[in-house]
């Protein structure tokens, strides 16, 4: 079990769910939604959607749900079947409306395994832990840099306090006003951050953005740093699932199913026609009348949709979408080896400046399945990320096999039972000066939604709480449309907490009508 209740930082923010009906079968005519995308945000909004009794049909292109954070089945070459995903994530505690979502089905996380630490590790060796930190800001970060062999107390020093303000004083959207124009390179460079520290500190969080800092906006960067380290207080540690990852999204799917939703795997929606009264929506060649329609995809499949959809928004929103950047590639390798790793490597280690590897988990150490593999084959199951990449797809591979060699040398001498490869380029870019023209979880027509990762919404939220927390809004917004109640959604503070009220620049923004 993991996570506590529903959080332990007082600070933290809920809003309200917006008033209304509390069930659709309440009024004149029950709506009727598409959800266009079973990942993180497709199961929120059709959830969120179900539980007030809309009709809700869920499309889904591929043969699983999780979408990038799901799992599937493969088979190694002596047979033995296996699972396989797009690679390792952390579930960190202040995913507020993500854990709120995986409650439905399992109340007490108990599908979630603490991660008691992760190390980071330099090129020079130097190893930096989150083991037994404090958990509230500041004593968490002063915790960190007291004990960390890369941060002395003369770099602590010379940090331009000044510059390094922003940070500690986020909030959502005022932060991108003030950096949103520069990079997060650039802006590291201004806080005279010491070099070997932000390799660990800051380009681990970078690049788990899949981009190089140069290419990622400095106020996602802030933000980022709020969400995990300065603006809450539930500590740098996060859980894994105990499973593979389909095991916590296909419960939610059997119970859409039980709400009275369709749920249709290995079916992709090919087109949105707005109309009248509604939208048709062509599923798998077949026509479907809507009155609402969620779209909840990545990057290139969103881009996709809308250019096939060619009377669906406005001018000016189609040229957004349009305009959506995914980051550059990333490669996931995963190695089931005939001998175990040393009994002390940690379940997950990340790496700073040993390019291309980004980090190496042990997945025997808390999923289930591989635990049991590794057991009888007496073997490990190693998984390698590179972030970010800008090498060739088998040049990366090759490099990345060397470094864990490098860095756990026992592998060196293990023979591969089997080993799978995932390369895409679809994680959302979030480059400098691009913030004010991503496209808002409010389409520009009535009934028409989008919830997702790269989907813009005024919280401090990212990655899969982004997804979820874009999901559970853009089905509120449709509730409310209907006069249906909504669900509530909690984040972390809305203002840094560090800055005294005096020195901030203004009021704190109200949240959440529109967000
Ligand atoms: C290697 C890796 C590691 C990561 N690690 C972490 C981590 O540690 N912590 C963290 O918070 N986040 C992590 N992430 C990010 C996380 O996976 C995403 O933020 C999240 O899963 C995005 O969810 P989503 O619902 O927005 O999009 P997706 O999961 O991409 O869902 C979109 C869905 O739409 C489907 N689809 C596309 N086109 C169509 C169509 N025409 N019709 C029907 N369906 C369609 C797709 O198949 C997909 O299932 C990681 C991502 C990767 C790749």
């Amino acid at each position: 079990m993991s996570g506590g209740a529903e959080g332990r930082d007082r600070r933290r923010v809920r809003h309200p769910a917006p008033a209304g009906l509390p069930d659709a079968r309440l009024l004149s005519r029950r709506p009727r939604a598409v959800v266009v995308g079973g990942g993180i945000a497709g199961l929120a909004a059709a959830t969120a959607l179900a539980e007030r009794g809309v009709a809700v049909e869920l499309c889904e292109r591929q043969g699983h749900l999780g979408g990038r954070a799901g799992s599937w089945t493969e088979t190694l070459p002596d047979g033995t079947s296996v699972s396989m995903g797009r690679g390792f994530h952390a579930f960190f505690r202040q995913y507020y409306n993500l854990r709120a979502l995986l409650r439905r089905t399992d109340p007490g996380l108990r599908l979630l395994a603490p991660v008691p630490d992760y190390p980071l590790l330099d090129a020079a060796g130097r190893v930096d832990t989150f083991r037994a930190l404090p958990r509230t800001p500041p004593w968490n970060a002063l915790a960190f840099a007291a004990r960390s062999p890369t941060f002395t107390p003369r770099d602590l020093l010379r940090l331009d306090a000044r510059a390094a303000l922003p940070l500690a004083d986020v909030s959502v959207p005022a932060t991108y006003r003030r950096l949103d124009h520069m990079d997060a390179e650039e802006f590291l460079a201004r806080l005279r951050f010491p070099a070997a520290a932000r390799h660990l500190a800051f380009e681990v969080f970078s690049r788990s953005f899949f981009a190089p800092p140069d290419r990622l906006s400095a106020a996602e960067l802030a933000v980022m740093f709020h969400l995990y380290f300065l603006g809450s207080a539930e500590g740098l540690l996060f859980d894994v699932p105990r499973v593979p990852p389909s095991g916590l999204w296909t419960p939610l799917g059997d119970r859409l199913a039980a709400l009275g939703a369709r749920v249709r795997l290995r079916t992709a929606v090919g087109a949105v026609r707005p109309g009248p009264d509604g939208f048709t929506v062509e599923i798998g060649g077949e026509d479907v009348r809507a009155d609402a329609v969620v779209l909840a995809l990545d990057v290139p499949a969103l881009r996709e949709l809308v250019a096939a959809s060619p009377a669906l928004g406005t001018p000016r929103w189609r040229r957004r979408i349009a305009a959506l950047r995914t980051a550059p590639p990333f490669l996931v390798r995963r190695l089931w080896l005939d001998r175990p790793v040393a009994a002390d490597r940690p379940a997950f280690l990340a790496t700073g400046g040993l390019a291309p590897l980004d980090n190496i988990s042990v997945l025997e150490r808390y999923d289930r399945d591989a635990a049991a593999w590794a057991l009888r084959a007496g073997g490990s199951v190693v998984e390698l990320h590179a972030y970010a990449v800008s090498a060739p797809r088998e040049e990366t591979s090759a490099r990345l096999l060397g470094r864990l060699h490098e860095v756990y040398p026992e592998t060196a001498r293990a023979g591969e039972v089997g080993e799978f490869t995932e390369w895409h380029e679809d994680c959302p870019l979030f480059a400098p000066g691009t913030f004010f023209d991503r496209p808002a979880v409010a389409g520009p027509a009535p009934g028409l939604v989008l919830a997702g990762d790269g989907v813009r919404i005024d919280l401090p939220v990212a990655l899969m709480e982004r997804a979820a927390t874009t999901g559970w809004h853009a089905a509120n917004l449709l509730l409310s449309g209907w006069g249906l109640a909504g669900h509530p959604l909690t984040t972390v503070p809305l203002r840094g907490r560090l800055v005294p009220a005096r020195w901030r620049g203004g009021a704190v923004p109200p949240v959440p009508a529109g967000l």
